[in-house]
């Protein structure tokens, strides 16, 4: 079977309100046209984000009832970080509530202001952590990840040249961490080969910088390694993530993705100094270290979603389920990241909508569209969240990709549903010439995707 049917059956459901193509035109004006101020009980498929959207599984709920709400010491805590080094083999585990607290913990315990980060791309609230910290967050992602049509296997590589320009540019002084994401967010949910791990690793010891993955959605990008790279065939997930893992120093994580819990996240690193720093920071924002942050519940809910989550049989549903969509849009001419990513497809809005210059958002353009005619919220990742502006001309920079994600989340959405998505998809693209742009009504000055109001040209 080409596409396997889902590896579980439904115990609960949850009823979605159908609304009509009035009502929504009415919510999204009402929103400013601004998709994130829609609420969430009007959307009929929600694919604004895979990240705490996850459905957890029985063995996870019935974890919930063995929440030891200890203050110190709870038992969860020990069964999370026995998972975590079990899977990740790092010494020091703290557990914090999700990804970005993970990721301000640790910049703020090691960056000073005028230092430089390289990464593959740094999702958005990495580079925004990076940069409150005054630092740069440098992109070296190999050029094919830059190219939506290019089927590179592994696009999530990190451009080995670059890395080292970078490092000799401003110098390993100015060079305290290497990240590398898995899979790569912001390139298209695209995967990075063991190959190139062990090559980002090697510059790293070389010059004596840490080594941290972001390690997100580390599972899917352990299920492309088997399923692409020479050698891996026959290794099990676990087998390969704990050998990705041995490469590292350490991680972030947000458990929102490949945790498979709607809530947490955590750090994970050998060097004890760092840990000890990170930890005292962590008891006065997040709490103290037997639970950062998170419910012994839920540090519970977490150990036995990083369980399943290795599960080849959930994984191979999972990314043939993305798969699935984006052949059936692929097919029909609509142009998509490809190959289709782990946990969303990227429809290449830029082309989609040619006849919409940058300035006028074409993602937002198709964003709408796809809620107003089916229900659908997908989220842009371009011109609105993206670009930066010129500070000469104060004039939107175009960035170099506009895409709108549909990022599905895990055991949520069945493959009639998926089926719904590209009929939807399909009927606007027959139709594209009829889409308008947008301006900008109202914009904050940062992440102003978020709280954007805009108009209908
Ligand atoms: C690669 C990467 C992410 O994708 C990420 C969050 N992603 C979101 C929210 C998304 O919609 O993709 C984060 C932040 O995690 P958090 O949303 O704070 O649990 C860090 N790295």
């Amino acid at each position: 079977m080409q596409f396997p049917a889902e590896p579980f059956r439904i115990k609960v459901v949850e009823p979605l309100k159908i609304t009509s193509r009035e009502e929504r035109e009415k919510l999204i004006k009402e929103a400013g046209y601004n998709i994130f101020m829609i609420p969430a009980d009007s959307i009929y498929i929600d694919l604004l984000t895979d990240s705490g959207t996850s459905a957890m599984s029985d063995n996870q709920w019935a974890g919930l009832m063995l929440g030891d709400e200890s203050y110190a010491g709870s038992k969860n805590y020990y069964h999370f970080e026995e998972t975590v080094r079990h899977i990740f083999g790092f010494k020091n585990v703290i557990p914090t509530h999700q990804g970005r607290v993970a990721e301000n913990l640790l910049f703020s315990n090691i960056l000073k202001e005028g230092d430089v980060v390289p990464n593959n791309i740094h999702f958005d609230t990495t580079r925004a952590n990076v940069e409150y910290h005054k630092a740069q967050a440098i992109d070296c992602v190999i050029d094919e990840g830059m190219d939506p049509q290019n089927l590179h296997p592994f696009k999530g590589n990190m451009d080995i040249d670059k890395l080292e320009a970078a490092i000799q540019k401003y110098g390993k002084d100015r060079v305290p961490i290497i990240l590398l994401t898995v899979t790569n967010n912001s390139g298209g949910g695209q995967p990075v080969s063991m190959q190139n791990i062990r090559e980002v690793s090697a510059v790293a010891k070389k010059h004596g910088i840490p080594f941290f993955f972001d390690a997100c959605r580390f599972a899917e990008n352990c299920y492309f390694i088997k399923e692409r790279e020479d050698g891996y065939q026959d290794k099990t997930i676990l087998e390969i993530a704990q050998e990705m893992f041995s490469y590292a120093d350490g991680c972030t994580m947000s458990a929102k993705k490949d945790g498979l819990v709607n809530i947490g996240g955590f750090l994970a690193m050998n060097d004890d100094q760092w840990a000890q720093r990170i930890t005292n920071m962590l008891i006065l924002i997040e709490g103290f270290k037997t639970y950062g942050g998170l419910a012994g519940r839920d540090l519970e809910a977490i150990a036995r979603g990083l369980k399943e989550v290795l599960d080849e049989n959930y994984l191979r549903f999972r990314i043939n389920q993305t798969r699935f969509l984006g052949e059936m849009l692929d097919k029909e001419g609509v142009p998509i990241v490809k190959p289709v990513g782990g946990h969303a497809v990227y429809v290449d809005a830029r082309r989609f909508l040619p006849h919409i210059p940058p300035e006028q958002f074409p993602g937002q353009a198709l964003v709408v569209e796809l809620f107003v005619r089916a229900g659908i919220r997908s989220v842009e990742i371009g011109s609105l969240m993206m670009a930066k502006k010129d500070p000469q001309t104060g004039k939107m920079i175009p960035p170099k990709l506009e895409l709108v994600r549909l990022a599905i989340p895990r055991r949520v959405y069945t493959n009639m549903h998926m089926q719904y998505v590209a009929e939807a998809i399909i009927e606007i693209y027959r139709e594209r010439e009829k889409l308008k742009g947008f301006t900008i009504e109202y914009e904050a000055d940062f992440l102003r995707h978020f709280t954007a109001r805009l108009k209908p040209i």
